[in-house]
């Protein structure tokens, strides 16, 4: 008996999904699915393995021979459709998710909106795949390039967001007549599963769209990794875990996607507009309770306004209310794990004890371990965890700069290049400040940056490839040149 109270309660799957059948593991056993913010069991849902895994990317490989061979056109239609059930269904799957993930409904119901906008917008760019006719050296050949779906893909994504994530990889690979075997993660398959059940109702075929859900992810992973008949393999997670799946890539040389972990910076010079900056640096922080990549990781501010901004900005952290995603008066919720939540809390510990000062927050909450109350940290140094780690957690440093070219030094100061976000009304600082700093992506006065029509990615060891955009097929399609002699 499920406790989620769903309009449409057969969209809460706890069997994988493979060449269009519901699966029970090889093994019958289950897993644990819980909820954030009070810890209750959702479900138990099937603990796939490594040979489920294998049989799973063999069904792709028939099923994409099919599937390569419709028109864009084709593909398109059943796309679309599958674009139109999540939005149908955008209620219950927001449910699902701030269930499974702790984040606030509203965000939820945002995260299936943008996850399905990915359907749609890929629905139509596959109509949009061109090759080139090249002007030869000699006039006794002809050459052109054509564009083919690269193969069976694999993928492996995170739980923060556990729809958006699937779909920015999903529509894409469906959309070139690629087939596509995933992994979500064990802490919120629920999403991903009722993402098949629609894929099913709306005709994607057998085989094409198969969930792999368990909690041997490395066993799983090993075998995306190493089986040969995968051709390419995406990930969203972590720098370490993809650093980890790319070695093993490496034996079969699949080509890879990799959206990686995030260090972002938030430059506020003193010409800001300084509630528009508070505003923003806000939005960028507490975004999923900051559990986001592109969430603000260093709030970095010149000197002569640092005062103004930590006082009106800590009066803004201050109206957080922080408490159980379904509560309509909860603007934060809980982190994923209370796991979680000690992580966050050792990284404030320790910029303390290298003499940072809380100016509001800075301890796990009494609603439950799960919960970290939204904090502000001043005064902080280059030599704390905290100025080189991915938070991942409600908590906001905020350090300060004097001249430009020591903002663009601390901004560039770290291993990660997701995102970045500058606040100024020099439109000449604006051009010198965006080319000066190594991110995929950089928000001028705007931290709402991201879309399915913008190519969202990251440089250094935030990974590699582009998500989203006219970029985005890229990843999931293959050039192949024709010479044409006898002319
Ligand atoms: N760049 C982006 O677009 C983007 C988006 C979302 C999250 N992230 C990053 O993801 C991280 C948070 O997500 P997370 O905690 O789920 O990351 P994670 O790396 O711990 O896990 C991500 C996925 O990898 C799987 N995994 C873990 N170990 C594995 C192994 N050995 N083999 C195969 N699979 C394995 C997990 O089960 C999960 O499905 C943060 O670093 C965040 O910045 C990046
Ligand atoms: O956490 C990573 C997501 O990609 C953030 S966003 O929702 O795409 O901005």
């Amino acid at each position: 008996m499920s406790i989620l109270n769903l309009k449409d309660q057969s969209l809460l799957r706890t069997q994988s999904y493979i060449n269009g059948e519901w699966l029970d593991a090889d093994s019958g056993k289950t897993f644990a699915v819980t909820d954030p913010s009070n810890g209750r069991e959702i479900a138990q849902v099937a603990d796939l393995g490594a040979a489920e895994t294998r049989r799973a990317i063999e069904v792709a490989d028939q099923a994409m021979q099919g599937w390569k061979k419709k028109t864009a056109k084709e593909r398109s239609v059943i796309l679309r459709k599958w674009f139109d059930l999540m939005m149908e269904n955008q209620d219950d799957l927001a449910i699902i998710m701030t269930a499974e993930q702790g984040k606030v409904f509203a965000e939820s119901k945002g995260e299936v909106a943008y996850g399905a906008s990915f359907v749609e917008w890929f629905a139509e760019e596959a109509k949009r795949v061109y090759g080139d006719v090249i002007p030869n050296t000699t006039a006794d050949r002809r050459s052109i390039v054509i564009k083919q779906p690269i193969g069976v893909v694999a993928a492996v994504t995170p739980w923060n967001f556990p729809n958006a994530m699937i779909t920015r990889k999903a529509a894409p690979a469906l959309a070139v007549g690629c087939a596509i075997v995933l992994k979500p993660a064990a802490e919120t398959p629920l999403s991903a599963l009722a993402l098949a059940e629609l894929a099913d109702r709306a005709g994607i075929p057998a085989g094409l769209f198969n969930v792999v859900a368990g909690t041997a992810a490395p066993e799983i992973g090993a075998e995306l990794t190493s089986n040969p008949i995968v051709k390419k393999f995406t990930f969203t997670g972590s720098t370490p875990i993809g650093k980890l799946l790319m070695q093993q890539c490496a034996q079969t040389v699949k080509r890879t996607s990799m959206e990686l972990g995030g260090n972002a910076p938030v430059l506020v010079f003193e010409d800001a507009d300084l509630d528009k900056a508070v505003a923003g640096a806000i939005s960028a922080k507490y975004r999923n309770a900051g559990q986001t990549c592109i969430c603000a990781n260093r709030i970095i501010v010149q000197d002569t306004v640092y005062d103004a901004f930590v006082e009106k900005f800590t009066a803004a952290v201050n109206k957080f209310s922080l408490g159980n995603g379904f509560d309509s008066a909860t603007t934060i919720g809980p982190l994923i794990t209370a796991k979680a939540a000690a992580n966050v809390h050792a990284l404030v510990v320790d910029a303390q004890a290298k003499g940072a000062s809380v100016t509001t927050g800075g301890q796990i909450d009494t609603l439950g371990e799960a919960f970290y109350q939204p904090t502000v940290l001043a005064h902080l140094s280059n030599n704390m965890r905290i100025a080189k780690e991915e938070i991942f957690g409600p908590v906001a440093p905020v350090f300060k700069f004097s001249t430009e070219d020591e903002a663009i030094a601390m901004a560039n100061d770290t291993e990660f290049g997701l995102a970045s976000y500058i606040f100024t009304k020099d439109i000449s600082r604006v051009w010198r400040v965006s080319e000066a700093i190594d991110y995929g992506m950089v928000g001028v006065n705007e931290v709402a940056i991201s879309s399915e029509v913008i190519p969202f990615g990251g440089v250094k060891e935030s990974g590699q490839g582009r998500e989203g955009s006219k970029y985005g097929l890229d990843d999931y399609l293959e050039i192949k040149y024709i010479c044409m002699g006898d002319i």
